[in-house]
């Protein structure tokens, strides 16, 4: 149960505004996207004819779920038909096109188009660039520095790692000073309670971590593949190695999701691409697989147009079981503390009350909601950007809630 009452919910995010981030997401990056994944791969008459029909009728009309699709049914979305895709909340808006764009490249089948990742030319190109090859360069140097250092920077390469066009710092920064190039753009900074919890170390105010020592589990809640999930998996491994924890439990996307979501496919891939640039971790990281001391979880609720507070028994009891789950991530944000127009001011901790255990977020601000800040933050914040840092993606931040 959780031990702080929940905050009176604030309005749900909405596209309906034609100023807004979520209507330009709707009207100008869905149309743009379906563009780009009809490019990318040779699909036949039937893929590019469903794809010109989610292009001409997408989001300009209303909506209209299949019949034969009980995905609408399970997450209870089907009773939008007929609504304007403006109209519903953001988050079931941009979780439903995804599904009809899914469908429309036969994602599901049956035919020869099952189970191809219409995003997988993308998320392969990005592991392929002069720096994600420079990121894998700047662990030789790191792994020399003390022990805490690696730790700090490789959460914070993971951190960083969420900003779409820059992946992870360690490259950008000496070892020693990993964090400072960031730390000013982080809104709120709760690294060193992580790093506590990270570690089995008592908090910073004096109090015990909920973990104790022996048998750790870390649940990560992965978020994009490429780029991202490489410094992810870079921190489980220094995590597993120096013993701060003997589990690590990875959640993914059960299928392709939000453009750049990890997958198994991709968690594979970016295994493969650690093993193949020769790295120590690629290695370890592939016996942990092998071991079952790093395991993939691909729950369906991973792709629900819903928040965590709903999410069922069994997920809750999977980061119930966890001494720490970290969420990746501004989707993962989105729905941890709901997709909400919070008073920037209300505290992380309370939107989180109802997590089943400690849990941290680490984000880059790219869509509207935000909490835990304090009011100074947010007075500076539009004092010097208007609203504009809420969805840039050049400010971050790391919270926890114990
Ligand atoms: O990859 P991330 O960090 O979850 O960010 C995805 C974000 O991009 C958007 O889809 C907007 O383009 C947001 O709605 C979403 O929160």
């Amino acid at each position: 149960m959780p031990d702080t009452p929940a905050p009176t919910p604030a309005p749900v995010i909405r596209s309906d505004d034609p100023a807004s981030f979520p209507h330009s997401v709707l009207a100008e990056r869905h149309p743009a996207l379906i563009r780009k994944v009809r490019d990318a791969t040779p699909y036949g008459p039937e893929q590019r004819r469903a794809l010109d029909e989610l292009l001409r009728n997408g989001t300009e009309s209303v909506l209209d779920p299949p019949a034969d699709d009980d995905w609408w049914d399970t997450w209870n979305v089907r009773r939008y038909t007929g609504r304007s895709w403006y109209s519903l909340p953001f988050l079931a808006a941009e979780s439903c096109f995804y599904r009809q764009l899914l469908r429309a490249v036969g994602y599901f089948g049956p035919g020869p188009f099952q189970g191809v990742d219409p995003f997988r030319p993308f998320k392969l190109a990005e592991l392929d660039t002069p720096e994600a090859a420079a990121e894998l360069t700047a662990l030789g140097p790191l792994s020399e520095r003390p022990l805490p250092e690696q730790l700090r920077a490789l959460l914070h390469g993971s951190l960083w790692g969420n900003r779409a066009d820059l992946g992870f710092r360690l490259q950008t920064t000496g070892a020693g000073d990993s964090d400072t190039a960031g730390s000013s753009q982080l809104v709120a900074d709760d690294t060193e309670s992580l790093l506590s919890l990270l570690t089995g170390r008592s908090l910073p105010t004096g109090a015990p971590t909920a973990a104790s020592a022996g048998d750790r589990t870390l649940c990560l809640v992965a978020d994009n593949a490429g780029r991202e999930l490489i410094p992810d998996l870079l921190l489980v491994d220094h995590l597993l190695t120096h013993g701060h924890f003997d589990r690590a439990v990875l959640h993914l996307k059960p299928y392709p999701y939000f453009v750049s979501d990890a997958t198994t496919a991709d968690t594979l891939d970016a295994v493969h691409h650690l093993v193949t640039a020769k790295t120590d971790a690629g290695t370890r990281l592939h016996t942990a697989l092998t071991e079952g001391r790093l395991t993939l979880r691909t729950h369906p609720f991973s792709c629900a147009p819903l928040p965590y507070a709903d999410m069922p028994a069994d997920l809750r009891a999977d980061f119930a079981s966890a001494d720490l789950t970290v969420m990746k991530g501004d989707l993962n944000y989105r729905r941890l503390v709901g997709d909400r127009l919070w008073p920037p001011t209300t505290p992380f901790t309370e939107v989180t009350s109802y997590f089943p255990g400690p849990v941290a977020a680490l984000r880059t601000l790219k869509s509207d909601v935000i909490t835990g800040l304090t009011p100074r933050t947010e007075s500076a914040l539009v004092t010097a950007e208007g609203q504009t840092w809420r969805t840039s993606g050049t400010r971050a931040l790391i919270q926890v809630k114990v």
